[in-house]
């Protein structure tokens, strides 16, 4: 059916109204430094009477016959930006290779089971955060089986982190996210196309990154949203902020994983801090603000050191040092 030219004209005049909202909330250099200084306040300070566990516990749910190394990036960066114990929740056929990289990592042949669920269950209690979907694949028992631990990680009100194929699995049923308050979703530029067609039905106006982004939070019913890109868009769909840290040309796999396993322990940093120390500004969003700026500061200095061949890897051996000039100055 074809538009009136005044429905059009009512359509053109709310896009730009809507744009100028957005836009008034972006985010300025100064406004970066700002919240860099909200994540510093999140973070715990280091004490010797602490025990093992108190900086965090984080289970990675993810890891298939196909992928290792993305469960793996974002588990042992969970554990080098500071979490106290890292665990893996993966397919049978992924454990023992998870396993030969790293004996820092507790690896559970789990998630291919039919007992699966409750596997993952008997460990929710010990566990601060999850981040559901690095490396995971698109089986479908597998994906129910996942569906199964979002559920009860939800009823259990533990912070996720949904990324890589947990997002092809909200995509599939936005109903499982919608409205959790402790949900963040980190999509890169696919990865978002597929959740605002599913979510809003219909394509995302790449000359309103701002407004995508927020309306797509807004949708969801303000779950915390993290566009990656060339700059990062962050919206909690009440505030957009904008992380243009400086990174590298430099596009290897696997630097979105360590974005999510970073952001697993900022986001129970962030929450046990609350909004006293973020100046009353979405603990979530500040805690992905700071892995945002932490990854992207990994990939410049590793950037310096390895040029063209930075991989992951070379990130990862980075993140002390990053963390350190970002956040400990
Ligand atoms: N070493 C590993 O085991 C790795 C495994 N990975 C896993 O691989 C699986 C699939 O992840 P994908 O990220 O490939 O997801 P998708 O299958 O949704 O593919 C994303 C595609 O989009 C393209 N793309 C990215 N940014 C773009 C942009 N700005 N404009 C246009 N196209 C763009 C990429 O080339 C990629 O082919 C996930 O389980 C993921 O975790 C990745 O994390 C990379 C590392
Ligand atoms: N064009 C770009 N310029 C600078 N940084 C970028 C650019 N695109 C992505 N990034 C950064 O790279 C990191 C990973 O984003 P990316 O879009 O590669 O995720 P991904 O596709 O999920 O990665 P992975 O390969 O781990 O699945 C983010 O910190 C993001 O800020
Ligand atoms: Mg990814």
């Amino acid at each position: 059916m074809a538009l009136s030219p005044r429905c059009g004209a009512i359509r053109a005049c709310r896009r730009v109204l809507e744009r100028a909202f957005s836009l008034r909330k972006v985010h300025s250099i100064k406004d970066m430094e700002n919240t860099l200084q909200l994540v510093r306040n999140i973070i715990p300070p280091l004490s010797s009477t602490k025990h093992k566990g108190q900086d965090g516990r984080i289970g990675v749910v993810g890891g298939c016959q196909e992928y290792t190394g993305a469960p793996y990036f974002a588990a042992i960066s969970a554990l080098k930006v500071g979490a106290d114990l890292s665990h893996v929740f993966c397919a049978s056929a992924a454990a023992p290779v998870i396993k030969a990289y790293s004996p820092e990592l507790i690896v559970h042949p789990v998630l291919d089971s039919p007992s699966a669920v409750d596997e993952v269950e008997k460990w929710l209690p010990r566990l601060h955060a999850l981040v559901i979907g690095p490396g995971l694949g698109r089986d479908d028992a597998l994906l129910r089986n996942v569906q199964g631990i979002l559920e009860a990680s939800k009823a259990r009100d533990i912070p996720v982190v949904i990324d890589a194929d947990g997002l092809w699995l909200v995509a599939q049923q936005p109903a499982l996210i919608q409205g959790y308050q402790k949900a963040v979703l980190t999509p890169n530029h696919m990865e978002f196309s597929r959740l605002y067609d599913a979510v809003l039905r219909g394509p995302v106006d790449s000359d309103d990154r701002h407004g995508s982004v927020l309306r797509l939070s807004q949708a969801l019913g303000n779950v915390t949203v993290v566009q990656k890109g060339e700059r990062d868009i962050l919206s909690n769909g009440q505030q957009v902020l904008v992380c243009s840290q400086e990174g590298s040309s430099r596009r290897c796999g696997g630097q979105g994983d360590l974005l999510s396993g970073s952001l697993g322990v900022l986001v129970h940093w962030a929450l046990l801090a609350g909004p006293e120390k973020t100046n009353g500004s979405s603990p979530l969003l500040v805690a992905a603000f700071g892995a945002c700026s932490l990854t992207r500061q990994c990939n410049h200095q590793a950037f310096q050191k390895h040029g063209r061949s930075t991989t992951t890897s070379d990130m990862i051996a980075e993140v002390g040092a990053a963390f350190r000039k970002l956040f400990e100055t």
